[in-house]
Order: structure tokens, then sequence, then C-alpha cells
């Protein structure tokens, strides 16, 4: 028996006790009862085992018991219809196979894949199939994420127990990632041993791959700037790496699905309906949620007569309301009632979406309407959740709407609407989803788009969809509605075009295969894999899930962030937002704890709060992982001047300031996060030939310095050779360095390092606005004219705050080695590689390390401090990468 009718089944057990369940307060759905059912079923529990369960939890155990007594229903109802469910094909496999072992005898080998995921029954049924020495399992504990469907992870501990002889390979050389995201991914399920997760098998991972591009952790202000964040960031790989990569390299994986979700599709639903009263598929999914007691028989009667008569089910319904179609006879009271305040429903807000009502409030005069909170709330167990996604999709309307305003109420076309610009992740989703009904994996496996629905199918149920790869528009509605046009242009049309819920058919080709970016949960990416994978929401309520208190859950949501990392090839970056819209509110959000206590406690760099300058040789990488060959560097230098010089002047939202970025907020000052300029200052030192980032001169040893004072204080800013710097060492800390001889176009260079913290240090107090920092043409850059010289911007590095902003702002790498003098009042640090020498006070050595420079190591600066600089005849390290040294060549040692 196919779940469908399983379903129907269970409802009608339900049905004769659902009033006297609802008198002591028990709300049961079909599909509930079913997944306990399904779970009993997978550990073998029987109908009286459950009850026995049931009663050992005493008054706790009134639901269970309810359940019990519908399991034994349910089970005497398939064996009535002589069916067996999805589960009991385990169940009695296990059980005919037990009674008839002599078939068994045939079975020489056994290779059990995906192990960890396996559940009681599977494992009984793999011991009867296997003797000692005949099988073989292959699993990976750490990618144990199936919990929910009573997979048992101990399953692997049985197997060392019920085979004592069992040999066990670790297969740790892995050939898919590249060192860097095989540590952080590690570093995620590792941390556990401290936490909770005690019971994890020891296992390493290596690659001779190397280290390669590192992986990213970076924090946004909102969800709406990680979104644009992503956005830029897959165009910016895609030009770094000599267009190596294509929009299907690239993934973006959620922990959880949105659109898909039944309330969602809900709300959506009505949403269309009120736009397009012709689109069947929206008509159907609604009319009855919440339930309005119009039953299948009378359903069908509606749009059989719709049909009959050439009309739409929703303009039929309307007749029948109006009792302007004999049906309305035919129906039975209480129905025609209902239908009737269904159709009110609809009309009053297609009147309110005709007269421009936004669409948050149109969204929440719905909801008003039909009491969908209290629907949620008598029929789903975790309401809760399923009405956060309500106010998250009206969070969406809200930006959607703010958009649309800025617009000045010009209506923007399907192609240019102000959503796609924004190119969130979801609306993301949708784009790169839409194909006409059926998507191509990265594996070229063709796979059915959920959510596909034609508008021919008279479906009179809709559950929620199974999860496939790459999630689609529900339902693409053509927006359009025959006789809409007066609906043209409002902020509801605008809404439903920005979801993408409308399909331009024109515009799809079946046979087309358009690079796309693929959007999925991370349950849907299992066993899958991409060149570049992004994380969004890395943060606590989403990793782990809200949900998910329990230990053994909070340890699968460890290993569900483990997969999702472990999916990437080349590339790897987390994103996580300050703050997130719920409703029309935004609500702070913290970093995931998986995340925050693994990236304190590691011995190295896990994660780089920037995103990747990809090398040469991270090209190279790249390229060998995925099996491709990169152009030549040439060319690629092209691509990446032709990206550069095409990016928009002045910040993306992304790249803004917050208030609550303490990084960015060192002694009070609100500094420029300045990557996009970081990225214009590498491309200008980027030496194609050489494939280093460098200073200018820095080769020739020539000092380029720029100091002053300021008052009795000394105020160093600058960059030194090696040598140069060693000459200085032992001089005392005070001291500043002698100032340089520059020719003037280096110091205008050298100035525009600094120049957009100038403009962010004045913009505190209005006297300077951000000035864009244009590549490759440092004459026309505009150099404050404040303090009369181009070494005004160094004025403003006074403050000591201001100094470590600067070296942040500039890339300086870690490890930096702080120098202190005998005097506390004076301390300096110098970054390996590019050595600088900054007087500090003490107080500042803090900051530093909530500016994220990591392993502050003081020496006193009387012994000459060893700092690593560039041996002659080695590149530089490369500009704004602070990179940690290379690691995941070689096998570690766990
Ligand atoms: N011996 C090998 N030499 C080269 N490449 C390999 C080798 N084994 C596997 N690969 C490649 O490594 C990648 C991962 O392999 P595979 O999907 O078999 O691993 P897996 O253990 O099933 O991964 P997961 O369970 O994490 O999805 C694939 O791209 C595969 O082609």
């Amino acid at each position: 028996m196919d779940h469908d009718d399983a379903k129907k089944m269970m409802a009608n057990f339900i049905k004769p006790i659902a009033q006297a369940l609802k008198e002591v307060h028990i709300v049961l759905k079909a599909d509930d009862v079913l997944s306990q059912i399904s779970n009993a079923k997978a550990k073998g529990e029987t109908p009286a085992g459950m009850r026995a369960r049931a009663q050992a939890l005493g008054s706790g155990g009134q639901m269970l018991s309810v359940i019990a007594d519908l399991y034994e229903e349910y089970e005497k109802g398939l064996r009535a219809a002589g069916s067996l469910d999805f589960d009991d094909l385990l169940g009695y496999g296990l059980k005919l196979l037990r009674q008839e072992r002599h078939v068994l005898n045939s079975v020489k080998h056994v290779l059990v894949d995906e192990f960890q995921d396996t559940n009681t029954i599977q494992y009984e049924l793999m011991k009867l199939f296997a003797k000692e020495g005949n099988v073989t399992i292959v699993g990976d504990p750490d990618q144990a994420i199936y919990g929910w469907r009573a997979a048992d992870i101990e399953n692997l501990q049985h197997m060392k127990k019920d085979y004592p002889n069992t040999v066990e390979v670790h297969l740790e050389q892995n050939y898919r990632s590249t060192g860097a995201i095989l540590d952080a991914s590690l570093a995620i399920v590792t941390q556990g041993e401290s936490l909770q997760n005690k019971t994890r098998i020891q296992k390493g991972l290596y690659t001779a791959f190397g280290s390669g591009v590192p992986v990213t952790l970076k924090q946004t202000s909102n969800g709406f700037n990680e979104a644009e964040y992503i956005a830029d960031e897959i165009k910016r790989l895609i030009a770094h790496t000599g267009n190596l990569l294509t929009f299907d390299d690239f993934a973006i994986l959620r922990g959880h699905k949105f659109f898909e979700r039944l309330e969602v599709k809900d709300v959506l639903g009505y949403l269309q309906l009120i736009n397009n009263p012709q689109y069947h598929p929206a008509f159907v999914r609604v009319v009855n949620v919440p339930k309005r007691n119009i039953g299948e028989k009378t359903l069908r009667g509606i749009v059989d007569r719709a049909k009959e008569k050439g009309l739409s089910a929703m303009d039929m319904a309307e007749r029948i309301a109006d009792e302007e179609d004999s049906y309305y006879l035919s129906m039975p009271v209480n129905s025609r009632k209902n239908l009737v305040q269904f159709v009110d429903v609809i009309r009053k807000l297609r009147v309110q979406a005709k007269n421009g009502t936004r669409v948050p409030e149109l969204i929440e005069s719905l909801l008003e309407e039909i009491g969908y909170e209290a629907y949620l709330k008598r029929t789903h167990a975790d309401s809760d959740t399923r009405w956060e996604n309500v106010k998250e999709l009206i969070a969406y309307s809200v930006t959607i709407s703010q958009e649309q305003e800025a617009k000045n109420g010009t209506s923007a076309p399907a192609n240019q609407s102000a959503a796609k610009n924004t190119q969130t992740a979801e609306n993301a989703s949708t784009s790169a989803a839409e194909t006409n009904g059926a998507s191509q994996d990265p594996r070229g496996k063709k796979r059915k788009a959920a959510g596909e629905a034609s508008s021919e199918t008279v479906d009179l149920e809709y559950a929620e969809e199974e999860e496939t790869v790459v999630p689609v528009a529900n339902n693409p509605a053509p927006v359009e509605a025959d006789d809409s046009e007066d609906i043209e242009g409002t902020p509801l049309r605008v809404f439903l075009e920005a979801s993408m819920l409308a399909t331009d058919a024109q515009a799809q080709d079946e046979n087309a295969v358009i690079p796309r970016v693929t959007i999925c949960t991370v349950h849907a990416a299992k066993g899958l894999e991409w060149p570049v994978v992004f994380v969004p929401a890395v943060e606590k309520g989403v990793y782990p899930f809200i949900k998910s208190t329990e230990e053994a859950q909070v340890n699968e949501e460890m290993r569900l962030l483990y997969v999702a990392m472990t999916r990437a090839q080349g590339v790897l970056e987390l994103t996580y937002a300050d703050k997130r819209m719920a409703g029309k509110q935004e609500i702070p959000k913290e970093l995931s704890p998986f995340v925050s206590a693994c990236r304190e406690d590691a011995k190295k760099t896990i994660f780089e709060s920037e995103y990747p300058v990809i090398s040469k040789k991270d090209r190279e990488i790249i390229a060998n992982v995925i099996g491709r060959k990169p152009l030549p560097e040439k060319e690629t230098a092209e691509i990446i001047h032709a990206y550069i010089v095409s990016l928009p002047a002045g910040k993306r939202p992304w790249e803004l300031p917050w208030q609550s970025d303490t990084n960015w907020r060192a002694g009070g000052a609100a500094f420029y996060h300045n990557s996009h300029n970081k990225e214009h200052r590498a491309q200008q030192y980027w030496d194609s030939e050489k494939d280093e980032y460098r200073l200018p001169d820095m080769e020739q040893g020539s000092l380029q310095s720029l100091s002053q004072t300021s008052g009795s204080q000394p105020v160093s800013v600058g960059f030194v050779s090696a040598s140069q710097f060693r000459s200085q060492a032992g001089v005392p800390a005070t001291q500043s360095l002698p100032s340089a001889t520059m020719k003037a176009s280096e110091k205008m260079r050298i100035a525009s390092y600094s120049q957009p913290i100038f403009a962010g240090s004045q913009r505190a107090s209005n006297e300077i606005a951000p000035q864009p920092f244009a590549f490759g043409k440092p004459a026309d850059m505009s150099i404050p004219a404040a303090n009369g010289d181009s070494q005004s911007s160094f004025r403003t590095a006074q403050s000591t705050q201001a100094n470590n902003a600067i070296l942040k702002n500039i890339g300086l790498p870690p490890p930096i080695t702080a120098l202190t003098s005998s005097s506390p009042a004076h301390t300096g640090f110098a970054p390996a590689g590019l050595n600088s020498f900054q007087n500090f006070s003490a107080s500042s050595l803090a900051s530093l390390k909530n500016l994220g420079v990591p392993d502050v190591k003081p020496v006193v600066l009387a012994t000459p401090p060893k700092v690593a600089g560039p041996r002659a005849g080695q590149p530089l390290r490369r500009l704004g990468m602070g990179r940690p040294a290379p690691y995941g060549s070689t096998k570690p040692s766990f």
C-alpha cells in the first residue's frame, strides 16, 4: 500500500475518535501517526510494545497509547486489504528469511553502503545475510543524519560487537576536497569530543591536493546582505578562477527547506489565487485550508462543473456562492456556507490587492481572515516553527515592498524586478531551478523538479513534496491572469514576480542546459559534490535546529553541518548574519555554537573572516581537484581585470559597517569594512608573472615608510623590507622610522591604501564621504586634501585603533609578532612577511584580538625580534590574505 492510501486509511481511523480526542486536547494527524508507526516498525516494535512504552510514561503516555491503538487498527486494516506498507517489506522480509534460512546459503558476499543510515530491521537483515567473513560495510559515522527516520548510528558499534573479527579500514585519504576544507569540516565534528559527542568513532582525513583556498566564515549584518554577499562571491569566484567555474559548479546548502514548507506554500497559494483566479492548482491547494468540510466529492463536483462550463474552478466557486449556478443546490448546506466564506475572503483580499495594499499587510489580513495561526496550532505539533516560517515569508515581502517603494512606484518588469536584483538566496533558488519542471544535477542526472503540477491535473491532495536536489518555484503559476490587467503592477503582482512564482514559458527551452546555481537542503545534497559550496545561516537555531534539544539530536545537527561542508571540493564559504527578519522585525542572531567553539579551540586558523583571494596556485589546486585545466594566466588576468573594472563604484551592501560588529568598532569608531577595496588593491599589485601581490619596490629593499610626529607621541605607519626592519629592530620602540624617500606616485598609492579608512573614520563626524577606489588609475584617485598633503590619511591613524584597523584593512597576514618595549606604553607589532613597525599602547593589543588578529606574541624590544621576512629570491606573501601556514598535504597525526 502506498503512502497516500495508508494516509487515507489512517484518516478514517482517526475520524471517529477525533472529537473525543479533542476534548482531552489531543489533535492527531494521519501523517504524524504514520510517521510514529514507521519509526516503531523500523525498530521492530509491535503495537503491544508501543502500548507498554506508553504505559511506562504514565500520564505523559496518553497520546502514545492512542497511537498504539491506531497502530493495531492500521495493522489489521493492512492485513484485511492483503497489503504491506514500505516498512513491512523490511519487517516481513526479515520474518520470511528467518523462516526460510536455506535460501541464504546462496549468498556469497554482502556489501552494505551508507551503513550509518541503517535502522534496526535493516541491521537484522544484514545479520541474516552475513556470515563472519563475507560481509563488508561502508559508512561514515560523521555523516549519520537520518536519526529522525529511525536510522541507528549505534549499528556501527553493534557491528564491532557482533563480528569481533571485523577488520576496520579507515579510508582517510579524501579525493574530493582540499586540505583546508577537510580541516574545517573535521574541526566541526571533533570539537564534539570535549562537548557532547563522546561516542564519535575516531578518524582523520587527509588529502594529496594541498591546503588550497582557506575556508571563509563571513559575517554579514543581516540576511539580505548575506544573500548579496553570496551572489557577489559567485561572480567573483568565477572571474578569479579564470572562468574555470560556471554557475553549475556552485551549491548553496540550506539546513532546512523554506519555499517548500507546507505553510509557506499555503500562503503563497492564497496569494496566487488572489492574483490569478484562473490558477487551478492554487485553488485546489487552499480551498480546504483551514478545513472547510468541502469534501472530496463536492470539490470534484465543482471542478467538473467548471470544466463543463469552460470556467476556472474559482470562477465556478464564485458562481456557486452567488447562487448563479444550480450546483449550489446539490451541495451540503455546511459545505456551501463554508464555500461562501472562502469566496468572500478571496474577493475581499482581491479588492485590497487591486487597491495597492502592501503585501505584508495583505498576508497579515489573509492570516487573520482564515485564522491560520490557530489552524496551525490545532493541526501541527510543530506549529511554532511553522508560524516562524510564515513570519519569514512576511519578512521577505517587507523587503520586496521596500524595494518597490524605493523605485517610486514604478512597476518592475518580471526580469528586472527589484527582488531579482537583490538576488536573495531564495529567489536565486527559484531562478536556478526553473527549467520547466526538470533540472540537471551536477552529475548529469535528470531530476524531476519538486512542486511540478500541471494545471491539467485535478489533484485534490497536496502533501508536502518529496525533497529533490533543486527546489523549484512551487507550481510555477502564470502570474498574468487573463482578465487581471487591473492587478498589473500592484505590490502583489510585483511580489509574486519577485518570488519567481511566475514562469516565462517562452524563455524555457526544455532541452536548454543553462548553467545554474544549485540550492538545496543538506539532506538532499548527501552523496553529491560541487567545486564551490556556500553554507548560509550558520547560526544558533539553524545548526543546531531550534527544535533539536536532546543530545543525540544536537549531535546529528553537528553532523549535518559536517555533511554540508564536505560537499565542497575546492572552495567552501560559511556565512552568518547578525540579524534576520522574523515577521516585520529584525531579531539578533548568533554564530552556530558548533563553529564558535571549534574556532576558539583550534590550534590553527581554520576559518578566515574574509573571502579568499585566489592565487595562481589556488587556481591550479581547484583545477586539479575538479579535474579541469585552467586557462593560461595571461587570459585569467584579463578575465579578472574585466571583472574588477565592471564592479560598481562604492560599497556593496554587505561591505557597509554595522553597529553591532565589534570587530569593526574598535574604540567606538566605526570603520569601513573594506573588502572590495582590498580586492582592488590586491589586483593593482598583482604581478601576474610571479603570481604575487606585492608592495611597490619592495624587492629592491627601498624603505617605504611614512612617519610623522603628533605632539610628543611619534606615530609610524609604513612598510619596510625585512633587512630594513631588522636594522631598525634594536632601536627603542619610541623612535620612529626615518621618513621614506618615495616617488610621489608611490606615496599616492600607499596613501590610497588608507584612504577608505580615513574616509571611514571621518565619516563619523560627517567631514568627508567615502571615496570609491578606482582600479588601475592612481592619478584619478582623489586624495582628501583636508590636511594638505598625500600623507593626510596617516594623520588620522594617530589613534591606535585606527592603526589596528589600517593593518587589518590592508590585509596584513597573521601571525603577528607584537613587540613590547620595557615601557608598557609603547608596543609594536610586525607581521611575518610584510614587516611593519607600529607604535602601540599596551591596551591596544587587546583590541588586536578584537580585530581578529590571532597569535599576538609579545616580544621585548631590547632583543631584536626574529621576524620571518622574505628570503632573497623568494616571492613576498600576497597582500590581503592572512593565510595560515600550509596544511593538509600530509597525513595528519590524529
Ligand atoms: N581512488 C580514487 N582516486 C581518485 N578519485 C577518487 C578515488 N576515490 C574516490 N574518488 C573521487 O572522490 C570523490 C568522492 O568519492 P565518493 O563519492 O565515492 O566518496 P564517498 O565516500 O561516497 O563520499 P560521501 O559519502 O562523502 O558522499 C569523487 O569525486 C570520486 O570520483
